[in-house]
């Protein structure tokens, strides 16, 4: 059974629990007393190493390109046989490309505001050509997520601080595994902190992809404070000298109140050792989950000041124009994209080379 298959099948095994999903229901279960697995590893040594270089198949951009296969063909293929079937560029032809943008999950206001400015460079232009759209429909969508995307914050002196929020199922602890991955590839000593210690079986989880790419974990048992388990996390950082923690924290949106103390909590400790930090609070959020991201970002915005957003499984979704809604409207950059389930697929967010890898040929 290959390592994700396994990574699968103990997330099954975990017993339901009553928390805000990823598509934003609730599942109305009572809390489990006990998971199944318990804390203990269910998986054998064999199975973990130190970090692999995967292979590297393909250029970065062709893997991006791959990557929003799905998306390309909704939106890409799309807007092309509009332009190949429209004689003119009336208000038929913006209307339908309008269509084309919402149903691939640009987002009403968005969608309407990059029409409205597609209609006025045309305009100026003079363009009367509908081949001639296509280079200009590219340009807005870059101008329309201008200053979307920004590097990861790091810390001037001591470690960088980086706690990663989002509800369950997001991908948040596979981008935490990737994103330790990464920073082990630059030399760098990573600790990471268990502190979302609802389920025992996400400890495990995590406790595998620590091992599998050579960071530390710091965890206690499942239930136990999230704080004082930072708080060792924070010991252990400073004592092991450690270049980046990465600190992951509360899934769930029992009560706004609750996760926002808990938040504030973790912060908190961390910040009695490094006053500047988290360097970074990462907000994961399913591309795969559309609009319903969109609200989740708005949720945790007002919870916990949120610097930074990571977009998963961009390769699982036809509907890759929540990207350009998210740049949009949330106000708060994206900083990384997962494009798939592999060590390497979680890449620095570029809006440019985004709506390249979209609308080029
Ligand atoms: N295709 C694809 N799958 C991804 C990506 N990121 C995560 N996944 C998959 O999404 C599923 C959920 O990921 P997890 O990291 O376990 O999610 P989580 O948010 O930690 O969820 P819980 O453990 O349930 O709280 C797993 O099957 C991952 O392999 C991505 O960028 N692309």
């Amino acid at each position: 059974m290959g390592f994700f298959e396994k990574l699968r099948k103990n997330k099954r095994a975990g017993a339901p629990e009553e928390e805000l999903t990823a598509r934003g229901e609730h599942t109305g279960e009572n809390l489990p007393a006990e998971t199944a697995n318990g804390s203990e590893s269910p998986f054998e040594a064999s199975n973990v190493g130190p970090p692999p270089a995967e292979p590297v198949k393909e250029g970065f951009f062709a893997r991006l390109k791959k990557s929003l296969a799905k998306t390309r063909q909704n939106i890409t293929e799309k807007v092309e046989r509009l332009i190949k079937t429209s004689r003119r560029i009336d208000d038929e032809f913006f209307e339908e490309l309008e269509e084309i943008l919402i149903q691939a999950d640009v987002g009403v206001s968005t969608a309407m505001e990059l029409i409205d400015n597609l209609r006025r460079a045309v305009k100026q232009k003079k363009i009367t050509e509908v081949d001639e759209v296509r280079g200009l429909i590219k340009q807005e969508v870059v101008s329309i997520m201008e200053g979307s995307d920004a590097p990861l914050n790091k810390a001037p002196e001591g470690p960088t601080v980086i706690m990663v929020v989002g509800v369950n199922g997001v991908g948040k602890t596979t981008t935490i595994g990737k994103l330790a991955y990464r920073f082990k590839r630059e030399g760098k000593k990573v600790i990471i902190a268990a502190a979302d210690t609802f389920r025992a079986a996400a400890i495990d989880q995590l406790q595998i992809w620590a091992e599998r790419v050579g960071a530390d974990l710091i965890k206690h048992q499942e239930g136990a404070d999230p704080g004082a388990v930072v708080f060792d996390a924070v010991n252990a950082a400073q004592a092991r000298r450690a270049d980046v923690l990465i600190v992951d924290t509360a899934g769930r949106l029992h009560t706004k109140t609750n996760l926002m103390e808990e938040i504030a909590k973790v912060k908190r400790v961390i910040q009695r050792t490094y006053a500047d930090a988290p360097h970074e609070v990462l907000l994961v959020l399913d591309a795969t989950t559309g609009q319903n991201a969109i609200s989740q970002a708005n949720l945790f915005k007002q919870v916990t000041g949120v610097t930074g957003i990571v977009l998963t499984k961009l390769d699982g979704t036809a509907k890759g124009g929540i990207v350009i809604a998210i740049a949009k409207e949330l106000d708060i950059p994206v900083k990384l994209v997962g494009i798939g389930e592999g060590l390497e697929d979680l890449r620095d967010f570029s809006a440019e080379e985004f709506a390249e890898a979209l609308f080029s040929d």
